[in-house]
């Protein structure tokens, strides 16, 4: 049996603005992914927590129940679809997922899946990838899936720890630690949609849009000199910012706007949307008040504690 764990993660500064080259910073967080793959007869895929309860989908013949079904299980089918592609094999498994979090909220689930599957069946498959070249193939596969997306998710999820991604590729661990309070609530679209909306706004507005995107940029570089300075003032002050740039480019959602704004009148020292948008999470510089006011938006509370770790692999003999 092969035992996965993969931590999410939170986009502290960057997201979408890293979509078009521009760039990040994220986190990868306590809250894990766990999957598990054992020998079975046929291929099948088990899932706790997708919104369609307690999925059971027979891969066998690939037929998926509905068009419902097929998107929510997307990454995960085109993982498996990918080793018989690429490695020409494929080996009948029981692969379970299960995740701390609901699917689709802003902490990278997508990009778990993934990483998780990849790391995992490739050890079935009796491959040993580094944590590198796992992170390059979800990369790849997040991308096919989405049509859309950065490398920032699926590397952060399989390296661990607290990454700086520059404009123009490849990333650099920031050796520091940062205390975050971090909540989520259901959201009204995914990612893949979401970065459809942001992506006709840069079709229909291509020099705002650029304006906008080149400033989340500048904020991201001022936040990594902020986070190695150890300033939270300043790192604060930019998650405002950041979230403000967020707003223009229309993927928040007034809860949160409000939850945001309410924050910097009650003088939390920073808070914004992290992730995809349109709902999901929002993080704020640690801080008791911020857990109340993410209550008050009927958010879950989760463990946002920084994970070094990244992806973690366990054979275990039965
Ligand atoms: N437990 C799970 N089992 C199987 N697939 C899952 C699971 N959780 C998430 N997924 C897949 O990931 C998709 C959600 O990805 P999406 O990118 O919208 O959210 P996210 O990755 O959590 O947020 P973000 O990309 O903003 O960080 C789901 O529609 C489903 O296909
Ligand atoms: C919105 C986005 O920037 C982050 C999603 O967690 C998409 C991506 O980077 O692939
Ligand atoms: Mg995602």
């Amino acid at each position: 049996m092969i035992e996965v764990e993969v931590p999410l993660k939170l986009t502290l500064f960057g997201e979408h603005a890293v979509v078009y080259g521009e760039p990040a910073i994220a986190m990868a967080i306590n809250e894990k992914m766990k999957i598990k793959i054992v020998p079975y007869h046929k291929m099948i895929l088990k899932s706790n927590s997708l919104s369609i309860k307690g999925i059971k989908v027979d891969l066998e013949e690939m037929k998926l129940e509905s068009e419902e079904t097929s998107k929510v299980l997307s990454y995960a089918l085109s993982t498996i679809n990918f080793f018989e592609k690429e490695y020409g094999t494929r080996k009948n498994a029981l692969i379970e997922i299960e995740s701390p979090v609901d699917p689709s909220v802003g902490l990278g689930t997508s990009a778990a899946v993934i990483v998780g599957i990849v790391g995992g069946y490739s050890r079935y498959l009796g491959y040993e990838l580094t944590r590198e070249e796992i992170a390059k193939i979800s990369h790849k596969i997040e991308l096919t899936v989405q049509g859309l997306g950065s490398r920032m998710d699926t590397y952060t999820t399989s390296l661990g720890g607290l990454i700086y991604f520059p404009k123009g590729g490849g990333y650099e661990k920031i050796r520091r630690e940062i205390r975050i309070t971090a909540g989520y609530i259901r959201r009204i679209a995914t990612t893949a949609e979401i970065l459809k909306r942001v992506k006709s706004l840069k079709e229909k507005n291509p020099d705002l849009f650029n304006d906008l995107i080149s400033s989340i940029g500048k904020t991201v570089n001022k936040a990594k000199i902020a986070i190695e300075k150890g300033d939270e003032e300043e790192i604060g002050e930019l998650m405002y910012v950041n979230h403000g740039l967020l707003m223009s480019l229309g993927v928040t959602l007034p809860p949160i706007d409000n939850l945001v704004s309410t924050a910097k009148i009650l003088g939390l020292k920073g808070c914004k949307i992290s992730g995809g948008g349109g709902g999901g999470s929002t993080i704020c510089l640690e801080d008791e008040r911020a857990r109340i006011l993410l209550s008050t938006i009927g958010a879950k509370i989760i463990d946002s504690r920084i994970s070094q770790e990244g992806v973690m692999i366990k054979e275990i003999n039965q």
